[in-house]
């Protein structure tokens, strides 16, 4: 069985794959990975691959190394099945490029936007010759939810759970409802003017947060929460004989 380790700014995700099927999904701590040796007692793993965009507490290192198993360390090195033609894969968030791999499997020969809704908000494209052309970087949920709460005098935090209207009534709604419509409009801007250019395009939407869209964009989502896992699970196979 494979282990697949996404190590993101606010969760590790682990998943154990048994050719291709997922078989589970473990969240942990970013900062211990405490769940690793009971994932690995579990389950015979044959190899792993780590994808992380933070650098990794010396918890998560000893963990990693204690591994049995070969590991793939992904980095700008690591060859992929899909073109990479960002710019600087050296600064590159392998998460992004994960999503993309993982959309490319299930659609090869499409033209995909890959939303990803984590900390941050990514916005990626690829295309159906298979090129990763790179996309954007917006704030996430929780950190609109932070930074309006950090940087101003007296607005509270406040949660996305609560009363919602399409424009606020009191601060709590005028809060809630400038960070999850604002990132509504955002996301369905990204879609229909990508739509414009691409007719085709598919959308894939991924990560820990999810949104409720209005009928005709739901139409053209494809929600699948575990896509940057299955791209890394894709990654790692793809590199079988270089481990
Ligand atoms: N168990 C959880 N712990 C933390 N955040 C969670 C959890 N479940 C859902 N979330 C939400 O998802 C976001 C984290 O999603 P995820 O895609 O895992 O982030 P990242 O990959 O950036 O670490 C958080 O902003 C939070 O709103
Ligand atoms: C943009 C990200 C912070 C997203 O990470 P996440 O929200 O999944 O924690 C991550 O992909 C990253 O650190 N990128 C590095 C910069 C770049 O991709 O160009
Ligand atoms: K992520």
């Amino acid at each position: 069985m494979n282990l697949i380790v996404d190590i993101g700014n606010t969760t590790a995700k682990m998943a154990v794959f048994d050719d291709g099927r997922i078989v589970e999904v473990v969240y942990d701590s970013n900062r211990t990975l405490g769940r690793l040796p009971e994932v690995c007692r579990v389950y015979t793993i044959e190899k792993a691959i780590v994808a992380t965009v933070i650098d990794l507490s010396r918890e998560v290192l000893s963990q990693l190394e204690g591994l049995a198993a070969p590991v793939l360390w992904l980095n700008q090195n690591t060859p992929l099945p899909v073109e990479n033609l960002y710019e600087t894969p050296q600064t590159l968030g392998y998460d992004r490029m994960a999503a993309v791999v993982g959309a490319n499997e299930q659609f090869p020969g499409r033209d995909i936007l890959v939303i990803d809704a984590g900390t941050c908000i990514t916005y990626e494209f690829v295309d159906a010759a298979a090129r990763y052309h790179g996309g954007n970087i917006s704030p996430g949920l929780q950190m609109r939810f932070k930074a309006l709460h950090q940087f101003t005098g007296r607005l509270p935090l406040v949660a996305s759970e609560g009363r919602m209207m399409s424009m606020g009534k009191d601060t709590d709604t005028a809060i809630r409802a400038g960070v999850l419509k604002g990132i509504q409009y955002e996301i369905s801007g990204y879609v229909t003017s990508m739509k414009h250019k691409y007719p085709e395009l598919l959308v894939f939407l991924t990560g820990g947060d999810d949104f409720s869209f209005d009928t005709n964009l739901k139409s053209i989502i494809f929600a699948d929460r575990f896509l940057v896992l299955k791209g890394l699970n894709r990654i790692l196979n793809y590199n079988n004989d270089r481990l």
